[in-house]
């Protein structure tokens, strides 16, 4: 994307700063500015004098871009408007200073909300971060239309929450692990990524969320009892919502809070509900408008052909990426002492409801040699422009 020609700052529409300029609004990079440090130099909070606009400067290390190569991002940035996307404001290219302006986000980054969330706050249910990866991956789409860059780092797939559809967690993985092969060709265009999340992220809201395990076989069809189970959740993720919604953390069952803190029991006990097979609905999914659920059962199939034997195909299926995945930087890997080395261990370990313990994925195609690369990898990750963003959970986060 960047461009590959000569860049004449006159071709650049955003605001350029004087180094002095933003030396001022930073407070001379004091470090109670600082908001955070990225693999490309440290971000500050500043505001600007000419308009009072609050800002996060981005100071990219010295020996970084060239100035023609730092002016050919700066043209890229600037050209990039998406409501997923952080808008770049200005740049200062002074003798050897490299700074960006973006807007600035209050509410955070991503990581923040995902890793550093205060104890009082509960963990983000599954739908939350299935929509936040649906709206990082729409940010990214537009940023580059092309192969996802395998440092892609946006997928909120850090579990510490323990309620989630153990289907849509194997879909998910096996999204993440074509995302992760080593060849680009090989890794999906990011256009089908965005279109195998939003099943996941769209009609799940529609899922049932509420199946327990039977004591008795009840009047489910055979769809219901073919794997497409939901695990055994103590609340609704409607609750949690509410209570994400209300910031009503107080609202915490004991046995949801142990739940989230005790990974090992939650998963044997997701092995019970699923390796049952023998579901039975809540009364929330009883009275479920059946087309809804006949929807998002279809949907979820449309999907599963995406990640095994249908489009997404082309890029292998869900078990062959086991053993090729390990070997790669994939950090979000599915823990499981009874399967830790078995070769099919992405589905098998998922499958018997072991506990995804995925971290961002690695950045270490940091040393591309391509500058493009190196933009988008230092802008994968993600802050909420404010709390409510992520409180509204539409998935509009923003991909700086
Ligand atoms: N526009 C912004 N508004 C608010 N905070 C920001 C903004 N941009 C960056 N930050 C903060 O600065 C930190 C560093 O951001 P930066 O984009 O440099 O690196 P990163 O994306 O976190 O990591 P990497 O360089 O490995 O991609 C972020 O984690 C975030 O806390």
């Amino acid at each position: 994307m960047v461009e590959n020609r000569d860049v004449e700052i006159g071709d650049i529409e955003t605001q350029s700063f004087t180094f002095r300029e933003l030396a001022t609004a930073t407070r001379n990079f004091r470090q109670e500015c600082l908001l955070g440090e990225g693999g490309f130099g440290r971000v500050y909070r500043g505001t600007l004098a000419s308009t009072g606009q609050v800002v996060a400067v981005k100071q990219l290390d010295r020996n970084g871009l060239q100035r023609n190569e730092f002016l050919g991002e700066v043209l890229t940035l600037s050209r990039l408007h998406h409501p997923n996307l952080v808008n770049l404001i200005g740049y200062c290219a002074d003798g050897d200073q490299r700074l960006l302006v973006h807007e600035l986000m209050s509410g955070g980054s991503l990581e923040d909300h995902l890793l550093d969330r205060p104890a009082e706050r509960k963990p983000l249910n599954w739908f939350a971060r299935m929509k936040i990866t649906f709206g990082t991956a729409k940010g990214l789409e537009h940023s580059r239309n092309s192969r996802t860059p395998k440092s892609i780092q946006t997928w909120p797939i850090h579990f510490s929450t323990s309620n989630f559809p153990e289907k849509d967690l194997n879909q998910v993985v096996a999204i993440a692990a074509m995302c992760l092969q080593e060849e680009s060709s090989a890794r999906p265009l990011m256009s089908d990524v965005v279109t195998a999340l939003s099943f996941l992220s769209t009609d799940n809201d529609h899922m049932p969320q509420l199946i327990q395990p039977s004591e008795e076989k009840d009047g489910l069809d055979e769809d219901d009892k073919s794997g497409d189970g939901y695990r055994s959740e103590e609340s609704s993720d409607d609750e949690d919502r509410a209570n994400e919604h209300d910031g009503d953390t107080s609202d915490h069952r004991d046995d949801e809070s142990s739940d989230n803190e005790d990974g090992d029991s939650d998963c044997r006990d997701h092995q019970t509900v699923t390796g049952s097979k023998n579901f039975t609905t809540s009364s929330s999914m009883k009275s479920m408008d059946e087309s809804t659920v006949s929807s998002a059962r279809k949907n979820s199939r449309r999907l599963e052909e995406f990640t095994s034997n249908g489009r997404g195909s082309q890029y292998g299926s869900v078990s062959s990426y086991g053993a090729s995945s390990r070997s790669s930087h994939c950090n979000a890997s599915l823990h499981h002492e009874s399967s830790k080395n078995s070769k099919n261990s992405w589905s098998h370990k998922s499958s018997t409801g072991s506990k995804l313990e995925g971290s961002p994925v690695s950045t270490s195609g940091k040393s591309s040699s391509s500058s493009s690369r190196r933009t988008r990898e230092r802008n994968a990750s993600s802050s909420f422009s404010s709390s409510q963003d992520l409180e509204d959970e539409t998935g509009s986060v923003k991909s700086q």
